[in-house]
Parts: structure tokens; sequence; C-alpha cells
């Protein structure tokens, strides 16, 4: 499940980042490129705005394993809709939720979070190398934390689509992850190691980054 239906308000840009184009493709391209080259994914439920006048613009729109959901509000909102649909095909489905803003993902962090996943699901994460502080309200120091322990949430995250489902039913607000909504409801899901490139493009300085990256990583026989 890829959720696709924010306008990428701090990317500034004239439309939204996951239309925006690497090096000949659309960021969404990359994305999804990557997934269906993932061949133990059936189908790939992506989140679009209402309305998005982009997302029909794309071959990969038709592509026999994906199919478009309305998103939310919310990136939360719009996990709960396509969630909705993997469990109207699969009761019993475990769900990979991937953000269409994170193009670089490679098929060996994919395999490596499945391989990882226990009953609880797992994500990509990647362990801070900087000291982290804790702020108070006026953006000084309150706090160093303990970095041994602090990780930073990637994606893909993986779990029982039931499980993730219910755990989006209530107050989303405070939802920035799926692991969070597992969390809430007690459940500890694994932290699998993930790699640096697998960004996030959300600010303009991240598309030159994400163009280094491309240029540096090494085939992994994407073909759809
Ligand atoms: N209502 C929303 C908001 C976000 N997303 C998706 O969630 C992913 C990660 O969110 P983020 O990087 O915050 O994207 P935007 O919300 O578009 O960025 P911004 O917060 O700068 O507007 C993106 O692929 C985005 O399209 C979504 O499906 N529905
Ligand atoms: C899901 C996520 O990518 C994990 O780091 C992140 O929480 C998304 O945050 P955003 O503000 O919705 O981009």
């Amino acid at each position: 499940m890829v959720p696709a239906a924010g306008v990428g308000a701090r990317m500034g840009a004239a439309l939204p980042k996951q239309y925006l184009t690497l090096e000949g493709r659309t960021v969404a391209e990359h994305t999804l490129t990557r997934l269906l080259a993932f061949a133990p994914l059936r189908q790939v439920v992506v989140a679009v705005a209402a309305g998005d006048p982009w997302w029909p613009e794309l071959d990969v729109a038709r592509h026999r394993r994906v199919e478009a959901v309305t998103g939310g509000a919310s990136r939360a909102a719009s996990v709960r809709a396509g969630v909705a649909a993997v469990l109207a095909r699969d009761p019993d489905a475990w769900v990979m939720v991937h953000d269409m803003a994170r193009p670089l993902v490679r098929l060996s962090d994919i395999q490596a979070l499945v391989d990882g996943c226990g009953e609880d699901g797992a994500i990509l994460a990647r362990r801070v190398t900087d000291t982290v502080k804790r702020a108070d309200g006026d953006d000084r120091i309150a706090a160093t934390l303990d970095r041994r322990h602090i990780w930073r949430a990637l994606t893909p995250q993986l779990f029982a689509a039931r499980a993730l489902h219910d755990a989006l039913g209530g107050d989303l607000d405070a939802i920035t992850d799926e692991a969070s909504a597992l969390e809430a409801t007690g459940r500890h899901p694994a932290l699998v190691e993930g790699r640096a490139d697998n960004i996030k493009i959300t600010l303009p300085e991240d598309l030159a980054l994400a163009r280094f990256y491309l240029g540096t990583q090494e085939e992994e026989g994407l073909a759809w």
C-alpha cells in the first residue's frame, strides 16, 4: 500500500512532489517500479488525492497489479483507506506500507524487512549516528537522549492488515507512521536496519540528494 495523496507543502513545488521528475521519471514511477519488481507483492494499492490530475497520466497507473483508492486529509487517513482496500481483497493479508516519496528503496531492504518480520510486524529504520537532543518549548536543550536506543523510522512498514486497520480506527492526529498505531495497541514491531539512501523526498534539497543516490545505486534488475 502506497500513500500518495499528499500536496508536498514543504517542497514548495508547483505540483505534488511525487510527480516531480528525477532522471526522466516521476518520483512515483521510480517508487512503483521498485515495488513492482518485488515479486511476492500481489497488488499495489495507491492512495491518491481526490481529483488528482497527474496520476491518470502515468502508464504505471494502468499496470495490472496496481489499483488506486482515494486518500484522506492525513497520511494516516490515506493509509487507512488503502488498507481497507487490501482487506477487501484478502481479509488475512499482510500489508507493506511505503511512502510514494521514498523512490530509492532497494529490493534487498524489502527482502530484509520480510525476513525480519515477527508477529507484531516490522519496519525499516536507521540507528541515529548524531547526538540527539530533546528541546523545551523555547527551542533550548531540555535533555540529551541515549542515542544507543534511538532509531529513525523509514518505510516500508509491514503488518497484518487487519491489525493495522483496527489500530487506525481511532484518532489519527498523533499517528505519523503505521508502527505508532500498532504501538498504541501494545504491540512491539521489529526494527530492521535499512539503507541510508532510502530517503524521503520532503524538502527541495532532497531532490539533489536523490539524484546523487540514483547515480550511485547499482542495478537490482528493476523490471515490471
Ligand atoms: N493526506 C496525505 C498526506 C501525505 N500522504 C503521503 O504520505 C507520504 C509521506 O508524507 P509526506 O512526506 O509528509 O508528504 P506530504 O504530506 O505531501 O508533504 P508535506 O507534509 O510537506 O505537505 C507521501 O508519499 C504523501 O503523498 C498521503 O497519502 N496523504
Ligand atoms: C512514515 C515516515 O516516513 C516514517 O519516517 C514519516 O513518519 C512520514 O512523515 P511525513 O511527515 O508524513 O512525511
